[in-house]
């Protein structure tokens, strides 16, 4: 094989909890993730000529080593000797630096496709334990679905799916890095902790609702008082029929779960007239694991 096309899905956090803080600065978290399906397209191309090609539509993106899927392919060139090389083309579509795990799904797709072009024989955790050294949210990339994770997001438990819904996914234009976060945590505490084992028990027994209602995330304070904006978003998404809206990891993107696409629809509609929000998307959940 010598191209491979493949979906880099995104993700969302339906719940984040802090439970320490470790001595190199990395935080052991609980969280529930769930893909959406809102995706990157990374096509991977074998080149004769050795090395590392990336491309990308989006101009501002680093194209060299500091791409973290420049990484992932070379750390599997090296470790396992590849002498060709691979072109990798990155369509975008995720929003960038915005707690959705692009780049990290960007990773993940290139350590699952080089595995098959290359015929690496790597398993899915030999994948997952390569895929952490590069980010913490490497892992799950990898395995995808709704899933519990923990340690520092790479010990990884598959949960019942979250019941089928719509989702609203909005990128405010402003950036925040995920380091500065959790140093922000770090210095003004966790406050309280969000309900994780409300929505281990609403996804057990398969009710929307009090996943919804059981939502929370700890980086999430720290963010409104800093941008208020995100209150703004959060309160249009659940005036507009949200069972409830959340900031995914870091931010700052806001979620909004919905029952109908129409209201979802109508909800992006009312963001883009009320805040400034240009990037906005109606998307599902994605619970198919990969093959
Ligand atoms: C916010 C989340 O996206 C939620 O899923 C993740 O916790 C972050 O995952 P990520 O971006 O893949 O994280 P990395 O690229 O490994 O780390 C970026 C920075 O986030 C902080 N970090 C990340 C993960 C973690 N469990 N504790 C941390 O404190 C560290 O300061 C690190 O320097
Ligand atoms: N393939 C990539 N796609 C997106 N960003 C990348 C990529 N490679 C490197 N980067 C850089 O990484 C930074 C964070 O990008 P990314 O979109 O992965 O953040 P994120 O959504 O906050 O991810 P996470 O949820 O894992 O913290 C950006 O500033 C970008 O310049």
């Amino acid at each position: 094989m010598d191209k491979l096309e493949l979906k880099a899905l995104g993700k969302i956090n339906l719940g984040l909890d802090i439970l320490g803080r470790r001595e190199n600065g990395y935080h052991d978290v609980r969280m529930v993730m769930q893909t959406v399906y809102l995706y990157d397209r990374v096509t991977l191309e074998k080149t004769r000529e050795p090395g590392i090609e990336i491309s990308t539509n989006l101009s501002y993106l680093p194209v060299n080593e500091n791409n973290i899927a420049y990484k992932a392919a070379d750390l599997l060139q090296r470790e396992f000797g590849i002498r060709e090389g691979i072109r990798i083309t990155l369509e975008k579509h995720i929003p960038v630096a915005a707690g959705m795990a692009g780049g990290s799904s960007n990773a993940a797709a290139v350590l699952f496709g080089m595995n098959r072009m290359f015929d690496l024989g790597l398993s899915e955790q030999g994948l997952k334990d390569r895929g952490v050294t590069l980010g913490a949210d490497v892992p799950y990339c990898i395995m995808r679905g709704t899933v519990l994770a923990e340690g520092i997001g790479e010990i990884l438990t598959p949960l019942p799916p979250l019941p089928k819904c719509y989702v609203l996914i909005a990128k405010p234009p402003l950036s925040a890095s995920t380091k500065t976060v959790y140093e922000k945590i770090d210095k003004e505490g966790v406050g309280s902790h969000p309900d994780i084992d409300g929505i281990l028990a609403g996804l057990q027994k398969g009710d929307l609702q009090q996943v919804a209602d059981s939502m929370g995330n700890v980086l999430e304070q720290v963010m409104l008082e800093e941008y208020p904006v995100l209150r703004k978003i959060k309160d249009v998404m659940i005036g507009a029929g949200a069972l409830n809206a959340m900031m995914s990891g870091s931010g700052p993107t806001v979620f909004g779960i919905f029952t109908s696409r129409g209201k979802a629809k109508a909800a992006a509609a009312r963001l883009k007239r009320q805040t400034p929000v240009k990037q906005a998307y109606v998307t599902n959940v994605h619970n198919v694991r990969r093959k």
